[in-house]
């Protein structure tokens, strides 16, 4: 509020949007950064984040799942910017989430797109940040003290304990798990933990993790505490009526014990005297909690981590830290008879998708965790972007490269083929495996367009494509996008296919390249240009179409977006750029890393798709990213400058001991005075 309001803030809160826009920063309340935080993540780990909503590994990879397409669409676009090659972003249910076992026997050539090297999808880390009641956004959600209600943890705590079991069996043996909810209610928190701990008889262990993050201040977990079920405070199972018994699960409770209900139990709290205040709020006659005998958990529970509000200033959360040390008993992922079927009948999952039904991962939940009340809407961040457009086609004409907007088209498909600005109402249904309505995919194999593309980029063995490559469109010959893959999603998506895609993938790899026509006509040798997002990989391996500019050209090239050959102010820059080849090119910007040598690529390289025309070179970047990259420049050249003053004036001191009194310039001082 502030920032939208205050006249003071309003730079900085349009810098904020910016950068959030382009990706470069994302806004989340500290203590949800403090789950990943214990997963102690390794770069060659395979890693499951169940729900992920928004939040590069050299040999691992990250599939974040969320069962919402629009918060998928939001972690697509913010994770754009990584450059990931090893994410697979998933839209699956997260306490369905599938197995991906594959029998050695059983998988259909035609399906068997890249024989994988893996059988089973399972992970070195788990992250359930599980949708929960959200109490402990209560300091940033004013809307939370109206909607807030104890049946809101109630009736989540069964999804809870189905989504960290569904986890737990995906976990390696000797992996870690994070289970988290920023809810201070014991029925979503201990209560699940100690579930687990059950269900897991021993082959899961609650970590210790006081000695890891010693700054944060944290607290143990409880090992008592009550269920409020509406105006009621229960101790045990056992104070639940028969009806509450539909909702109030023996799970809920410290002990996890359950009671037979005596006859009589459904006429207690028939009277519960109900008043109505002024403001329409319900308010009930509060039960003395002193008569009910209260139940203490013998599990280990103080291991888990409560943050909460007043101890550091954050948000409240609540952290468990999970190790599986053995394979979890009678754990048995046959696909059940339900799934088979649906394998058969794809309609008969649609229709039954809606409903809560049984763990698949053998570990059945209580049948009466079917009964839960609807489930209430996860807390949300106050910040959400609701949807971001994608990555717009580009004509080499930079008045049609900003303005370009297919939006609608990413609500329709997540990421994917799509024809922009037109398309919308017209895509065919797309079809992946099983999914209806999303983009298929596939792996790229057409060799005369890789071909061309590696003589046209001079791309070496050093990067290899051939089985990296995917397309989300079914028709080979229309393809426009070709996203890059690494080899541990390669591995992961050749699985995918060998088990008859289950995975329900929104998102994967990195868009590398796209095809691109120019208004000048098509005679490029290579009709696919890089994308920005896919070029910060791909640089170090590019040997043709590539130029260096110096920091004045490369200005005004984010400046006016077209510059004419002859117009650059390097006139040597000016005459090999109308050398290149009709098409895609790059040009890095200059300095004094990039003179000479091979291109060593850092968080500090610049570099830009352009489109070399017949007389001119255009930029193929979006405006909003010309303004950003405008901005990051005049910084690094306004620190390059402070440095080189700084140092020169060293050598001015140095030369006048030495007793001369003029210095020249130096290269990059002189670029930057240029600039
Ligand atoms: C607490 S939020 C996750 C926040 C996220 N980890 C972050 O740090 O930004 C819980 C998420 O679970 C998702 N969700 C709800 N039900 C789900 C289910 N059955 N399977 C998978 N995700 C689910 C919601 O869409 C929501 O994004």
């Amino acid at each position: 509020m502030q920032l939208r309001k205050n006249q003071t803030l309003e730079r900085f809160h349009e810098f904020l949007k910016l950068e959030n826009e382009i990706g470069n920063i994302t806004r989340q309340e500290a203590v949800s950064m403090v789950p990943p935080l214990f997963l102690d993540v390794c770069p060659d780990h395979f890693v499951l984040d169940m729900c992920a909503a928004p939040g590069s590994l050299p040999d691992g990879m990250v599939m974040a799942n969320d069962l919402d397409v629009q918060r998928c669409n939001l972690l697509i676009h913010q994770t754009k910017r990584m450059c990931t090659a090893n994410l697979i972003v998933t839209n699956n249910e997260a306490q369905h989430f599938p197995g991906c076992r594959a029998d050695k026997n059983g998988s259909k050539a035609s399906e068997m797109e890249i024989e994988p090297q893996i059988s089973q999808l399972l992970f070195d880390r788990v992250l359930c940040d599980v949708p929960c009641s959200g109490d402990g956004t209560l300091r940033k959600a004013p809307d939370m003290w109206r909607k807030w209600n104890p049946g809101m943890a109630n009736g989540l705590h069964s999804l809870q304990i189905q989504i960290a079991m569904r986890g737990l069996s995906l976990l390696k043996v000797g992996g870690r798990m994070v289970y988290s909810t920023c809810s201070m209610n014991p029925v979503e928190d201990e209560a699940v933990v100690a579930e687990i701990l059950r269900k897991c008889g021993g082959s899961v262990e609650l970590v210790d993790v006081s000695s890891e993050l010693p700054q944060l201040v944290r607290r143990p977990g409880v090992r008592k505490w009550k269920v409020r079920d509406k105006d009621l405070w229960l101790a045990s199972h056992r104070d639940a009526s028969k009806f509450q018994r539909s909702h109030i699960l023996q799970s809920m409770f410290p002990s996890g014990k359950s009671y037979v209900a005596p006859a009589n139990k459904d006429l207690e709290h028939e009277n519960d005297e109900i008043v109505i205040s002024e403001d329409g709020i319900q308010l009930t006659e509060d039960t003395s909690t002193e008569d009910l005998i209260e139940e203490v958990s013998d599990l280990p529970l103080e291991h888990c981590m409560r943050i909460v509000p007043h101890d550091q200033n954050s948000g409240a959360f609540f952290i468990a830290v999970l190790q599986k040390v053995s394979p979890l008993p009678a754990i048995q992922e046959k696909p059940s008879k339900k799934r088979s079927l649906f394998k058969k009948n794809p309609e008969l999952q649609e229709k039954l998708s809606d409903q809560v039904t049984r763990d698949n991962s053998g570990l059945e939940p209580d049948s009466r965790d079917v009964a839960v009340e609807k489930i209430p809407e996860a807390a949300t961040e106050a910040d959400l972007i609701v949807d971001e457009p994608d990555e717009a086609d580009m004509e080499p004409d930079p008045s049609s490269i900003s303005n370009q907007d297919d939006s609608e088209e990413t609500k329709a498909v997540v990421n994917g083929e799509t024809d922009s600005g037109k398309a919308v109402g017209k895509r065919k249904l797309q079809l992946q495996g099983k999914w209806k309505g999303v983009d298929p995919v596939l792996f790229f194999k057409d060799e005369s367009i890789i071909n061309s593309i590696k003589i046209f980029y001079g791309i070496n063995e050093s990067f290899p494509l051939d089985g990296h490559l995917i397309s989300r469109n079914s028709d080979k010959n229309h393809v426009k996008r070709i996203y890059y893959v690494s080899k541990s999603v390669k591995d992961v998506l050749g699985l995918n296919f060998r088990v008859g895609q289950q995975l329900k993938i929104a998102s994967v790899g990195l868009k590398m390249f796209e095809r691109q026509t120019s208004r000048e006509g098509t005679d490029t040798p290579c009709s696919f240009r890089i994308s920005s997002e896919g070029l910060p990989v791909i640089l170090p391996h590019i040997t043709n179409q590539i130029l260096y500019a110096s920091p004045v050209d490369f200005k005004h090239l984010l400046q006016y977006k077209t510059i004419k050959f002859a117009d650059f102010v390097d006139a040597e820059f000016g005459e090999k750029a109308s050398k290149l080849m009709m098409g895609c090119c790059v040009i890095v910007m200059r300095d004094s890393k990039t003179m000479s040598g091979p291109i060593k690529v850092d968080e500090s390289t610049i570099a830009i798709g352009c489109w070399k025309g017949r007389s001119n070179l255009s930029v193929m970047v979006t405006a909003i990213d010309c303004q950003e990259m405008l901005e990051r420049l005049s910084f690094r050249m306004e620190a390059e400058k402070g440095s080189s003053a700084q140092e020169n004036k060293l050598n001015v001191d140095e030369l006048k001991l030495n007793g001369v009194s003029k210095v020249e310039e130096s290269e990059t001082i002189q670029l930057v005075a240029d600039a």
